[in-house]
This record gives structure tokens, sequence and C-alpha cells, in this order.
């Protein structure tokens, strides 16, 4: 299968400081290509250009065969690209479901129909829900959102980001912070997604990596030393000093 979203020789320069360094890799539906590296290694900046916060110094991001590299963030939403944050984005005040149906609605904003507005919020409404069944998130749609646990919460970011209706998943460390429990079902819910998303995994907990991802890709220093699946990752003798040091992931 071809991939969904190719990106070569991605470059992003802070003045001096080249943060993200000609990486090239692929987002298959059907996978998660995890991207681990040692703080500062240039993950969140990858995710930045792939989103379109930040502009890249130089390179390419195709989209399903269009060039979207110059593309703003809002424009790569609209073309199926969704994020979720390391920090909660949440609106604490507003319900579960409020929150998946304002995340809807800022993806899709029509401001010139002001006169649709109630067909908008049925369709944001639509999307909203869906995206809570795909979390597994419905038994708690009507809960004040900063009522939840931790992992509820950083669900509810996924859930927000899938009411979007991404084909690419870009998720920055969603297990930061989460227990065992927490940990399970936020695994179980990137296996559901699988099947029908690119997903692209920022995280650090290295037993989680290797366990969902498809395949690895290993940054140091804004480069990449080492793509490839969790086998060939773990018997790299290259990753295994440059980054797994000590831990033995054998
Ligand atoms: N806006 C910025 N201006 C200047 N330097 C930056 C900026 N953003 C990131 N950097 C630098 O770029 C490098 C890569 O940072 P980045 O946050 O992408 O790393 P990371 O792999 O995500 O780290 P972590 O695992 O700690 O989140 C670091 O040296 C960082 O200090």
């Amino acid at each position: 299968m071809s991939a969904l979203m190719q990106v070569s020789g991605l470059t992003r320069r802070f003045g001096g400081l080249v943060a993200v360094n000609a990486v090239t890799l692929d987002l298959r539906v059907g996978e998660v290509h995890a991207v681990i590296g040692t703080n500062g290694a240039g993950k969140s900046t990858l995710i930045n250009m792939l989103s379109g916060e930040i502009a890249a110094s130089e390179g390419r991001i195709v989209l399903d065969g269009a060039d979207i590299t110059a593309r703003p963030q809002a424009r790569r939403a609209l073309a199926g690209v969704g994020r979720s944050y390391q920090r909660t984005t949440i609106f604490p005040e507003f319900t579960v479901h409020e929150n998946c149906r304002l995340a809807a609605q800022a993806a899709t904003p029509r401001p010139w129909a002001i006169w649709q507005s109630a067909r908008a919020c049925a369709t944001s409404g639509g999307a909203a829900d869906a995206a809570l069944e795909a979390t597994g998130l419905t038994a708690l749609a009507t809960r004040t959102a900063g009522t939840l646990s931790h992992g509820a919460k950083r669900q509810l970011e996924v859930a927000m980001c899938l009411a979007t209706k991404p084909r690419v998943l870009l998720l920055d460390e969603p297990l930061a912070g989460m227990g065992a429990e927490e940990t399970e079902r936020m695994l179980g819910l990137l296996e559901r997604l699988k099947p029908a998303h690119a997903i692209l995994l920022v995280e650090h907990d290295m037993d989680a990596v290797f366990r969902i991802a498809e395949r690895i890709t290993v940054m140091v220093n804004g480069a990449v030393i080492a793509t490839g699946n969790p086998d060939e990752i773990r018997n790299d003798p290259q990753v295994r000093s440059a980054y797994l040091g000590e831990e033995e992931h054998a």
C-alpha cells in the first residue's frame, strides 16, 4: 500500500541550530509509525512542521499525492491532518461532547453560512457523537471535561482530534502521565483507530512503542539514525548505543 503522507528531506533551523535535519519518513494507513529520541531530538518540531504550525526550512510534505508543504495549518486540517498535543488543550468548563463539537466546528469553519448554523451544528454534533463512540467516551458525553481523570482527558483530546475527521493522526506523547490501566485503554484505542488512519506517534514510553508500532524512526540531534520494524530497531547496534543505552528491550 502506498504511503498517505510522504515526508522527504524535512529540515527546520532555528538560527544556527538544526532542530530537524533532512528527515524522510512515510505514514501509511493501517500503521503506527513511532518517532522516538532523547529530549531535544526534534520530535515535536517534526510534528509541528507536519501539522503546519511551523514552516519547514527545507524539504517536502506530500499528502495523498498533493504537495502540502506550503499550506497553512487550517488547510492541512481540512485535508485530513489532525494532531493532539503534549499539553492538555481541552476546555475544562464545557462538557465532553461540547469539546468535541467545538473541535469539529473549528475544523470546518463556514463564517459565510450563518443562516445554516443549525445544520452546521447538526453536522458537528454528529461528528462529535462518532468521535466519542470511537474513543469509548460516549458514557461521559455530558460530564464537565475538567472533572475527568488525566487518562480520560487524554482520550478526549484524541476524540477532539477525531471529530475533525482526520486521515492522518499526529499524536504527541498521548501516554504522558498515564498509569498502567489508562495506558492500556489508550493503546486499545490506537489499535482500533489503526485500520482507518495513518498514525504518527511521538512517545517516550518505550514498552508501549515497541508493542504498538509497525515502524519506528529513531532521531538523534535532529537526524534519523534508523528506521525499521520493532525487531530491527531493537537489534540495531547504533540505536542501542545512541539511544536505548543501558535499557534492554530484547
Ligand atoms: N521555537 C524554537 N526556537 C528555538 N529553538 C527551538 C524552538 N523549538 C525547539 N527548539 C530547539 O530545537 C531542538 C528540538 O526540540 P524539540 O522540542 O523538537 O525536541 P523533542 O524531541 O520534541 O524533545 P522532547 O522529547 O523534550 O519533547 C531543541 O534543541 C530545542 O531547544
